[in-house]
This record gives structure tokens, sequence and C-alpha cells, in this order.
């Protein structure tokens, strides 16, 4: 089969990324709402979905058999359920497997399903609502012709690098879970700027659109944040005052902790029988 031509996406467990994942797509135009399928088992959750034109179904068999890319986004824990319910369904020379299931190998889906049954890694993260995912890959046993196919649709949905297998759980702290560490930092910034003076909505919209514009340093100008920062800090300045004040509590100490207890925590959600 020439993937290039796959038209029809399968995506089993229409939660938070599968829908992030969805809407992303759709906006991209890449894959039109329509040649997408959303499975969930509480399926009337999906009715806004259906109303733009999604195809949504609590049948994981039928959606599988339609698809030419199947995406799994249902839970560690959820997916040896659903990979049994497909089986039986996977035709090695049509389907190409997209998981973004943390702390799952390539080769534990294809264990479960069919030895030969090409399956490719993803860590995206839920900016991949508005085509802002940085998202990892590792292909697996993926042809070359489908792994430009994967790049080609996450790089449509923001950034994509490929990455070796066992780095995905380390990718998963750092870029999934990372949206919530950035996120909580912006809001405790907005909470310091309600200390100082602004109203919660200006303060938080001031915050992020500095956190927007410190990111775009870095990266518009392949910057390094030090650099940045020493702009910043004036001599005897309230910044560098700022600064060390937070660093004396931790601040950079608490981020790096956090992301190897997020990367350790990712390694160990799934339990393969
Ligand atoms: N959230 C994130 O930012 C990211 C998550 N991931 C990974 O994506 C996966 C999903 O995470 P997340 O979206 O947060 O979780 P959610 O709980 O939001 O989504 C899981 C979805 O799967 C559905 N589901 C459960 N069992 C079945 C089944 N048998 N058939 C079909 N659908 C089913 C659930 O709906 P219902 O109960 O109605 O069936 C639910 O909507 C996880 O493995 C996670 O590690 C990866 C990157 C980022
Ligand atoms: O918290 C989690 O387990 C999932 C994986 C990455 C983001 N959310």
């Amino acid at each position: 089969m020439d993937f290039k031509k796959s038209n029809q996406i399968a995506i089993l467990g229409s939660g938070n990324i599968g829908l992030s994942l969805a809407k992303g797509l759709a906006q991209s135009g890449l894959y039109p709402a329509s040649s997408i399928t959303l499975t969930r088992r509480n399926i009337e959750a999906l009715d806004e979905y259906k109303f733009q034109g999604f195809q949504v179904s609590a049948d994981n068999v039928s959606a599988s058999a339609q698809a030419d890319i199947i995406v799994l986004a249902v839970l560690p824990q959820q997916l040896n359920q659903v990979l049994d319910q497909i089986a039986g369904q996977i035709d090695v020379s049509k389907h190409l497997i997209i998981s973004v299931i943390s702390g799952v190998s390539c080769e534990d889906i294809r264990n479960r399903l069919k030895k030969d049954v090409q399956v490719v890694r993803v860590m995206p993260n839920t900016a991949i609502a508005i085509k802002q995912s940085m998202t990892c890959i590792s292909v697996g046993n993926a042809s070359q012709e489908n792994i430009e196919l994967v790049k080609n649709i996450f790089n449509t949905v923001g950034i994509c690098v490929v990455i070796n297998e066992e780095l995905m759980t380390s990718a998963t702290a750092l870029c999934a879970c990372g949206i919530a560490f950035f996120l909580r930092s912006i809001r405790a910034a907005s909470q310091g700027g309600v200390e100082v003076g602004f109203h919660a909505g200006e303060a938080l919209k001031m915050a992020a659109q500095t956190a927007k514009g410190a990111a775009d340093l870095l990266l518009q100008l392949a910057s390094h944040p030090e650099h940045e920062i020493d702009k910043v800090t004036s001599p005897k300045g309230c910044t560098i005052a700022g600064l060390n004040e937070m660093e004396h509590n931790g601040f950079s100490s608490a981020m790096i902790k956090g992301i190897k207890l997020s990367a350790q925590k990712a390694g160990e959600l799934y339990d393969k029988d």
C-alpha cells in the first residue's frame, strides 16, 4: 500500500490528547474532519465533534477496519484491552499504527497486535490543538515512506524531531508534561503580577505574552537563555534581585527535579500483563 495516499485515520481513545490531535489535523487541512474517526466508550461526550464533521464511534474494531492509520491514545492502563479488541482486524499490508501512549514501546504493541505490523511511537503535547506541538518521534519498524508520512503529519501540526526510543520517556517529561510545567510558571508569574498591582486577567495576559516573547527570543535568534538573561539584568538592578531570590528558593532545582521525576514515572505507567 502507498501510505502517501493514506486518508482515513482512526483515533482510538479520544480524550485530551486524542482530541487535541484531531483538532490540529483538521485545522491543518491535511486530514479533514470527515476523514478522522474518533472513538471512546462514552460516545455522547463526542457530540460536539460529530457536529463539526468528525466521525464518532464506540466501536474500535470497525473504526480500525476502515482506517489506514490507527492512532492509539488511551491511557496506558487501558491499552491492553484495546489492542486485544483490534488485533484480529490488523492488516499488516494496510495499517500503520501511531501510538502516543507514554511508557509503552513499539515492541510491546507489536507483541500484542501482530509481530510485523508497522508501529511508530510519537510524543506530542496538547499545543497540537493549535498546531504548536513539540512532537518527538521514534520510528520503530516503519518503512522510510511511513517515516516521512509521520514526520509530515507532525511537522504540519508543530515541529517534530526523530529520537531514539530509549529517550521517549525523557521526551514525555520535557515536552508533553512540559506544557503543564510552563503553564504553572506563567500562572505563578501572573499571581506575582496581581501582588504588584494588576487585575488577574491583565496579569495573566501580560505574563503569557512575556513567556511567549522569551521563548521566541530563543527560537528565532537561536540564542542561549543566559545570553538573553544577561541583557535584562542591569547591574544592581531589580531583575537580578528577583532572579536570585527565585534561585535561593529553588526555582531551577525544582524544575530539574520535577522533570526527572516525571521521566521516571513515565517509564512506570504500563503493565504489560
Ligand atoms: N494528555 C497529554 O498531554 C498527553 C497524553 N499522552 C498519552 O496519551 C494517552 C491519553 O492521555 P489523555 O488524553 O491525557 O487521557 P484521557 O483520559 O483524557 O483520554 C483517554 C480516552 O480514552 C478513552 N477510552 C478509554 N478506554 C477506551 C476504549 N476501550 N476504547 C476507546 N476509547 C477508550 C476514554 O474515554 P471513555 O472513558 O469514554 O472510553 C478517554 O476519552 C495516555 O497514554 C498518555 O500517556 C501523550 C502525550 C500528551
Ligand atoms: O500525565 C501523563 O501521564 C500524560 C503523559 C504526558 C502528558 N500527560
